[in-house]
C-alpha cells in the first residue's frame, strides 16, 4: 500500500479545525475542533443557542465559515456548496423536516439519489465550472429526451434503491409511498427525510434533531432505526436535545456552550462531567434518568 493510501486509511472521516462562524457580534461557533472516525455516531449537545445547528450548517455547506477548516478524509471541504458536498457523500436532514409536499414519498426519496446518476448526467463534473455548465445541462436534457438503455437501467436501479430505503420504515412509509408528502403525519415526513438522506448512500449522515416533535413511542422507533444504521457502520453526526437518546446511541458526545466545545468524550464520561452538568441544567444532578 502506498504511503498516501495508508495515511487515508488512518484519516478521520471528518475533521473540524478551529471552526469560526460569527453573526455580527455573536460568535455562534467560536473556534471548535473535533474529529469523527469512520463508523462512529457522534452527538452534539448543548443549551439553546450554543451553536449546534450553526456547526451542522457549516459542515453541510449551508453556511460558510469565517475561519478554520473542515476536512473530509483529508480533503478540504469548508466553503463548498451543499450540492457538491452531497456528491462527496455528506447528506443531512433539517430541524423542521423538509420534504416536497406536492411530490410522492417515493419521488421525495428518488430526489435524494440525483447526485448518484451517471448515465443520465453526462459531463456532470462540468457543472462546477460556470462557463461550461451549459454543456452538462444540455447533456442531461438530451439523455432525458432520448432515454437510452443505460439511462433506463440506471433509473430502474434507482427505483430499486428507493424501495430498499423505504423498507427501513416498512410499516410507516412503504404502504404510503404513492401518497403526496403533504398528506403525511409529521413523524412520517421526518422519516421520509431520513430515507431521502440515506438514499444518497452518504459517507456521513448529519441529523438535526431527528426526533424533534415526536412522541415517546415515535422517538423510540426512530432510535431503533438509528441503532440499526449505526450497527450497519453508517457514520453519523447528530444534534439532539433528548439526552436519553444521545446516551443510548452515541459513541462520542460533543458538548457546546456559547459557541465553544466545553467537553467531549464517551457518553458515560459526559454524564459525570461536572462542567457539563452545571452548564446543561444549572445544578448538580445526573444528566439522564
Ligand atoms: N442566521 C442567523 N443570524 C443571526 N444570528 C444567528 C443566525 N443563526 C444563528 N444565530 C445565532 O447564533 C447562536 C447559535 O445559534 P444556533 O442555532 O447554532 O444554536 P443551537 O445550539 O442550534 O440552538 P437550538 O438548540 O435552539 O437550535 C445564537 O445566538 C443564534 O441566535
Amino acid at each position: 500500500m502506498s504511503t498516501a493510501a495508508a495515511s487515508l486509511d488512518n484519516a478521520p472521516l471528518l475533521e473540524v479545525r478551529e471552526l469560526v462562524k460569527t453573526f455580527g457580534a455573536v460568535r455562534a461557533v467560536d473556534g471548535i475542533s473535533f474529529k469523527i472516525q469512520p463508523g462512529q455516531t457522534v452527538s452534539l449537545i448543548g443549551p439553546n443557542g450554543s451553536g449546534k445547528t450553526s456547526t451542522l450548517n457549516l459542515i453541510s455547506g449551508v453556511l460558510k465559515p469565517q475561519g478554520g477548516q473542515i476536512l473530509l478524509q483529508d480533503q478540504r471541504i469548508d466553503g463548498l456548496r451543499p450540492e457538491r458536498l452531497a456528491e462527496l457523500g455528506i447528506a443531512r436532514t433539517f430541524q423542521n423536516g423538509r420534504v416536497f409536499g406536492n411530490m410522492s414519498i417515493r419521488d421525495n426519496v428518488l430526489v435524494g439519489m440525483h447526485t448518484q446518476l451517471h448515465a443520465a448526467r453526462p459531463f456532470a463534473s462540468l457543472r462546477h465550472i460556470p462557463v461550461l455548465r451549459w454543456i452538462s445541462l444540455l447533456g442531461e436534457t438530451v439523455m432525458a429526451v432520448v432515454q437510452p438503455p443505460s439511462v433506463r437501467r440506471e433509473e430502474e436501479a434507482m427505483l430499486a434503491n428507493v424501495q430498499e430505503e423505504l423498507k427501513r420504515f416498512e410499516q410507516r412509509l412503504l404502504p404510503r409511498q404513492d401518497r403526496f408528502a403533504y398528506t403525511l403525519s409529521y413523524a412520517n415526513r421526518r422519516r421520509t427525510e431520513i430515507a431521502r438522506a440515506l438514499a444518497l448512500r452518504p459517507r456521513l449522515l448529519l441529523l438535526d434533531e431527528p426526533t424533534a416533535g415526536m412522541n415517546p413511542t415515535e422517538t423510540a422507533e426512530v432510535l431503533e432505526q438509528l441503532l440499526e444504521l449505526r450497527a450497519a457502520g453508517q457514520s453519523m453526526l447528530l444534534v439532539e436535545h433528548k439526552l436519553d437518546l444521545v446516551m443510548k446511541l452515541s459513541d462520542h458526545v460533543l458538548v457546546m456552550d456559547g459557541g465553544k466545545l466545553i467537553a467531549q468524550g464517551r457518553p458515560e464520561a459526559i454524564q459525570e462531567d461536572e462542567r457539563v452538568i452545571e452548564t446543561y441544567i444549572g445544578r448538580r444532578r445526573s444528566l439522564v434518568g
